[in-house]
């Protein structure tokens, strides 16, 4: 029976307390001839119940995503005896889909993306979405299953929100699974769906789906938090990685729509409705699954990006700026953004955000369609550092 609890967020790392798997019957080599086609997955799980319920209540107790994303797949993963259980962020642009890992958890270690701190070397990548599962979500079905061709039997299960697809988990099994242990996903997902939706109530902005201004410290704090962990020094032998830790930082930037009022005003509000949704996907296409972004109110968007250079800050947000400026919305065609940008320093979030927010002024001063760095306007004279009364001054 596994008695163990799954271990807190910052406690992950290796499943150091999860007992040895029992061999499963679906672990043992069959003979072609005898194979099976199903296997109980709950086989061997000692008393099951206690075990739903266990998970049930570690589920239950979170009050982050990214808490639960870690909870429900290490639930599982632990139950169903998974070879690996992923969970994935689902994104549309320009008509695709496409997916990216937030955590993974296989071969008993954990992987968690969105806390990732190592930097960018190590984030997951987006993936074009695999053609069963866009199949799937496009009839909105739930599971959608297919074998890999490499021996393993996949199961997707897309979670949607508010008639959106917001993410999808992927377990993967050595053979395809009995009607008990498909009851037992399913639950699982439904009791994860329907605690998801409690928490993008108070999490999220309701038309985007992106992170709402009200969760922006804590993720602020914690990224600054990770930035400020001692790197591991360099081994005896190994070479000094001292050039490439100190050249990435942290950055934040601020994304403002331009003449927003007047596209409100040209086609109406639900067109305008629709640019910051299409805006929205945009970005989230734009970014790695640990890099958060924040709809601030109205046409105001706030990017978290970690782990960069300030060659590739620049270069990611000139090319969101394009990505933006190149896409042809719906009806209204043509839309542009400036952007504010500066790197996370040890100042408060407010600091952080009047400094970015300067940037942007800048660039809405200076002809918009643009992005506009705080640092380098300083270091060029052509911006004050904001002083304590908070006003901006241009030279
Ligand atoms: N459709 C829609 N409009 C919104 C929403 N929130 C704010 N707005 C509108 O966004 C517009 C923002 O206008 P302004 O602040 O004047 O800025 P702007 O027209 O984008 O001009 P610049 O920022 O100077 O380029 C206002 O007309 C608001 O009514 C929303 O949720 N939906």
């Amino acid at each position: 029976m596994p008695r163990d609890l799954p271990a807190p967020l910052h406690e992950m790392g290796t499943l150091r307390d999860k007992p040895p798997r029992a061999p499963a019957a679906h672990d043992q080599p069959f003979p072609a001839a005898t194979k099976p086609a199903t296997v109980s997955l709950l086989a061997g799980q000692g008393n099951p119940l206690k075990a739903f319920l266990h998970h049930l209540a570690e589920m239950t107790r979170c009050r982050e995503h990214d808490q639960l994303d870690l909870t429900t797949i290490t639930a599982l993963y632990r139950m169903t005896g998974a070879l690996s259980a992923t969970m994935l962020d689902v994104t549309q642009a320009n008509g695709r889909l496409y997916t990216q890992a937030t955590a993974v958890i296989e071969q008993d270690t954990v992987r968690a993306y969105f806390d990732d701190a190592a930097g960018t070397d190590e984030a997951s990548r987006q993936e074009p979405c695999p053609q069963p599962l866009a199949d799937g979500i496009r009839r909105r079905a739930c599971p959608v299953e297919a074998d890999d061709g490499n021996g393993q039997h996949l199961i997707w299960l897309p979670v949607w929100l508010n008639d959106r697809i917001q993410c999808c988990i992927l377990l993967a099994y050595a053979t395809p699974c009995d009607a008990d242990s498909r009851i037992l996903i399913e639950g699982i997902v439904k009791v994860y769906s329907n605690h998801q939706s409690l928490l993008d109530y108070s999490e999220r902005d309701s038309l985007t789906g992106l992170l709402n201004r009200k969760t922006f410290d804590a993720r602020f704090a914690r990224m600054t938090a990770q930035c400020h962990q001692p790197k591991p020094h360099a081994q005896p032998g190994q070479p000094e990685r001292r050039h490439t830790e100190q050249a990435r930082e942290n950055w934040l930037a601020v994304v403002d729509i331009d003449h927003f009022k007047k596209i409100n005003d040209r086609f109406g509000h639900l067109y305008g409705d629709e640019v910051l949704i299409l805006l929205a996907n945009l970005l989230k296409s734009s970014f790695r699954a640990n890099e958060r972004i924040f709809r601030f109110g109205g046409e105001e968007f706030v990017i978290l990006l970690r782990s960069a250079t300030k060659e590739n800050a620049t270069m990611v947000f000139e090319r969101l700026r394009r990505a933006i400026e190149q896409y042809d919305f719906p009806q209204v065609g043509r839309v542009t953004i400036s952007l504010g940008f500066v790197s996370i320093s040890s100042d408060t979030p407010v600091v952080v955000l009047g400094h970015a927010d300067q940037a942007l002024y800048y660039a809405k001063q200076h002809g918009r369609n643009q992005v506009q760095f705080y640092d380098q306007l300083v270091a060029e004279r052509l911006l004050h550092r904001e002083d304590a009364s908070g006003s901006v001054e241009f030279f």
